[in-house]
């Protein structure tokens, strides 16, 4: 059985068609990346599967649970998390207290005011930042660490939900190379570790070639092509269309 099972899944924004009739299936375990040119309908089709939208057609399952009638937390607590395109994270908080926010908020005691907040899950916001990291910078400022080390952050609350699959839109956006190897560094030992599934979008072609055991091309909404890197280096459709002028780093 697979652990994600996209149907015909579509968005229409007021008669713009956003995405068409996708099909995908994720194995559980599998790294697998969705590539295309701006506005190709990335970011919709992982609001799609968060339900962060209603898609208007299609049917997205996770083992055997159907998401696009739930509500987005709801995902959540089946093992879905997800990063955003844009930081996600409280800037005015430390570190440590965004990790502490995250997971209390993922054990539902945001309401809870018996126990003081600050002395709940200490010791599991210390392993989660050191998981990614960041077990130095645990009492910063979140707001003005830097760019790297935010996404770093919005992985650690990600990861608070202690999901299966997780969703990263553009991880690797805005960072500098170094960042950017760092970064996918971590996001691969954290996927081994933790043997997560992980699906994610990104325009830099080596990071996708470095880490996705899969990929799937999506061009005006629709999945042109799905398969191991090497398949989809050589499908003539995407270079036409995406990979031409990037084929040879990929290479
Ligand atoms: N809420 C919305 N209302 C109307 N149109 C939208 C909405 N969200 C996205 N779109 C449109 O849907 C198309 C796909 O957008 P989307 O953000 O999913 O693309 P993307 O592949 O993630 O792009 P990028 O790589 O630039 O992030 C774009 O033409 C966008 O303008």
């Amino acid at each position: 059985m697979s652990l994600l099972t996209i149907t015909n899944l579509g968005m229409n924004f007021d008669g713009f068609q956003a995405l068409n009739a996708v099909d995908l299936t994720l194995s559980e375990g599998e790294k697998h990346a969705i590539i295309g040119p701006n506005g190709a309908g990335k970011t919709t089709f992982f609001n799609c599967i968060t339900r962060h939208l209603k898609p208007t057609t299609g049917s997205v399952t996770y083992w055997d649970s159907e998401l696009t009638v739930l509500k987005p937390h709801q995902i959540v607590k089946l093992g879905i998390a997800r990063s955003f395109q844009r930081i996600n994270i409280y800037p005015e908080l430390t570190v440590f207290e965004n990790v502490q926010v995250a997971l209390i908020a993922d054990h539902g005691q945001i309401f809870n005011m018996i126990r003081p907040g600050a002395s709940l899950y200490r010791d599991e916001v210390a392993r989660m930042l050191e998981l990614v990291s960041l077990s130095d910078d645990a009492d910063a400022m979140a707001g003005v660490m830097s760019y790297g080390k935010q996404k770093q952050l919005e992985l650690a609350v990600a990861l608070a939900s202690e999901p299966d699959l997780l969703l990263l839109d553009e991880p690797t956006a805005g960072m500098s190379p170094q960042e950017t190897i760092d970064s996918i560094t971590l996001i691969g030992k954290i996927a081994e570790a933790r043997k997560l599934t992980l699906l994610f979008t990104e325009h830099d072609m080596n990071v996708v070639f470095s880490i996705a055991d899969r990929l799937s091309v999506l061009h005006h909404g629709e999945l042109i092509a799905t398969g191991r890197p090497d398949e989809i280096r050589q499908n003539p459709e995407v270079r036409r269309i995406y990979l031409g002028e990037h084929a040879d780093n990929a290479a």
